[in-house]
Parts: C-alpha cells; sequence; structure tokens
C-alpha cells in the first residue's frame, strides 16, 4: 500500500507520549512532531502523515476522514460525540475529570458551574437531578470559582497541583480519562491491513508497558 496513513495527533501532551510510544512499537518517529511548526509531518518508512491538531479538532478530522486515525483524550470524545470508532486506550495522559470548589462552597439557588466540557457537564448534573447554569470556558478554568464567575468548575486533575495552588478542593470524581486511538469508519474498513497492523504493534507496547508494571510491584514487593 503506496498511501500513507493519515493520523491526527495535538501538540502538547499528548504527542509526547506518542513518538514515544511509536518509537516502542518499532517506528522511527522524529523528534520533530514535538518541535515543528509544520502542520503535516510525513514519515514514509513508516507509513504514516501525521496531522499536528488542536486537541478538540481530532475527532472532527477523524469523524470528516481528513485523518484516517487520531489520538484523543476520552474528555474530548465524550464532549465532542463524533461518529468514530474508538479502537484502543492507549493508557497516555491519564487524569480524571471532576467537580472542584472553594473549599467554603455551599449549595445556592442559582448554581453557576464553569467548564471547558459543556456536554459532559451538563449530563452529569442532570443525571444527579442537580439544575445548573453551565458556563463554556476554554481554558484556566480554575479562575472561574476565585473570581465569582462560577461557584463550581468541572475540569481535569492530575497531580492536583493546580487546584491546590489556586486554594480548590477536589469534591467528586466523575470519569477517569485516558487517551484512545479512534479512526474513521470508511478509513477502518477500506485500510483495514496497516491500520489493524498498527493497532498490533501498539497492543504489543501496551502488553510489555503491563508486564514492566507488574514486574516493578513484584519487585517492590518480594
Ligand atoms: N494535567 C493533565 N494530566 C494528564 N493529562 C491531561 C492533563 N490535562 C489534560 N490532559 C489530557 O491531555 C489532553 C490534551 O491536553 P493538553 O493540555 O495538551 O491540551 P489543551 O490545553 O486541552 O488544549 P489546547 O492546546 O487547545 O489549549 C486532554 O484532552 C486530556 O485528555
Ligand atoms: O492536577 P494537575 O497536575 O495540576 O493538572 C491539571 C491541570 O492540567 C490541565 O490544564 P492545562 O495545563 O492543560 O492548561 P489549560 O487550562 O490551558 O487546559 C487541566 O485543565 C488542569 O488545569
Amino acid at each position: 500500500m503506496d498511501e500513507l496513513l493519515k493520523i491526527a495527533v495535538p501538540k502538547g501532551r499528548i504527542s509526547k507520549h506518542i513518538s514515544r510510544m511509536f518509537a516502542e512499537a518499532g517506528f522511527a518517529i522524529p523528534e520533530e512532531l514535538e518541535e515543528t511548526r509544520k502542520f503535516i509531518l510525513d514519515v514514509p518508512e513508516a507509513g504514516f502523515r501525521f496531522i499536528i491538531a488542536k486537541p478538540a479538532d481530532v475527532p472532527v478530522y477523524v469523524e470528516y476522514g481528513a485523518a484516517d486515525l487520531g489520538v484523543a483524550g476520552k474528555d474530548v470524545l465524550l464532549e465532542a460525540n463524533r461518529d468514530v470508532y474508538e479502537l484502543l486506550d492507549l493508557d497516555i495522559a491519564r487524569c480524571r475529570m471532576s467537580v472542584i470548589a472553594l473549599p467554603d462552597w455551599r449549595p445556592t439557588l442559582h448554581p453557576r458551574v464553569a467548564t471547558k466540557f459543556p456536554n459532559v457537564a451538563s449530563k452529569y448534573f442532570r443525571e444527579q437531578g442537580q439544575q445548573v447554569e453551565i458556563i463554556q470556558l476554554n481554558g484556566n478554568i480554575e479562575l472561574a470559582p476565585l473570581i465569582g464567575l462560577a461557584d463550581r468548575i468541572v475540569d481535569l486533575v492530575e497531580t492536583g497541583g493546580t487546584i491546590r495552588e489556586n486554594g480548590l478542593v477536589e469534591m467528586e470524581k466523575i470519569i477517569d480519562i485516558t487517551s484512545r486511538l479512534i479512526a474513521n469508519r470508511g478509513s477502518y474498513r477500506m485500510k483495514n491491513e496497516p491500520i489493524q497492523r498498527l493497532c498490533d504493534r501498539l497492543q504489543q507496547v501496551l502488553n510489555a508497558r503491563a508486564e514492566a508494571k507488574r514486574a516493578a510491584a513484584g519487585g517492590a514487593n518480594g
């Protein structure tokens, strides 16, 4: 097959994990993936064309077939709710989505929740039987309760450093988050062989990583 497999990858956190993971899978990926200002990076030796996208745009490129495959956080996938196949949990960029507030938070008559994930947050509070006004922001969500824009936020937590530094507390976890490999439905049928080959190699990396983790835990215990 001479056509390159088009893979949409967000720059930043996820691209760092991806270059490492693809290298472990035996694909020589140039360091450029993390550094480049180019938005298209061909790696013909491996048969890939990387498309460098904003995280929230990855499912859009994949749904429309502008990319065959993509890597996106489960947060982004739940929020975007696009018609794509989720092929693999890559177990990278692990964090959780939580409800966060100031420590003295009390229920109010007209609660306001600020978030980058309005669809996920609305669904969560609806399921909890809570009526809230959702305010969509695009970043630095932790600011909202500090300046009186909202009394709670829904955001991602990894180490807890950001909420701690801003004097906030995590109230409830909504869901655990990792990044997923997704595929365009048509590409999955038409380019099944190279996609399956890539999935198999990535699955081997996941197995090797899990085994190394088990061995390390065993060593620490024994
Ligand atoms: N602190 C974190 N720790 C681990 N994973 C995270 C963390 N924050 C975000 N993620 C995961 O990484 C993905 C990409 O996040 P990243 O911070 O690189 O981009 P962003 O800031 O959301 O997007 P943009 O570039 O549009 O500002 C998120 O969708 C999420 O799945
Ligand atoms: O628990 P921690 O380890 O502190 O990580 C959590 C922070 O990381 C993410 O922000 P990011 O750095 O992506 O910035 P953003 O607000 O622009 O998305 C997230 O939105 C939190 O603010």
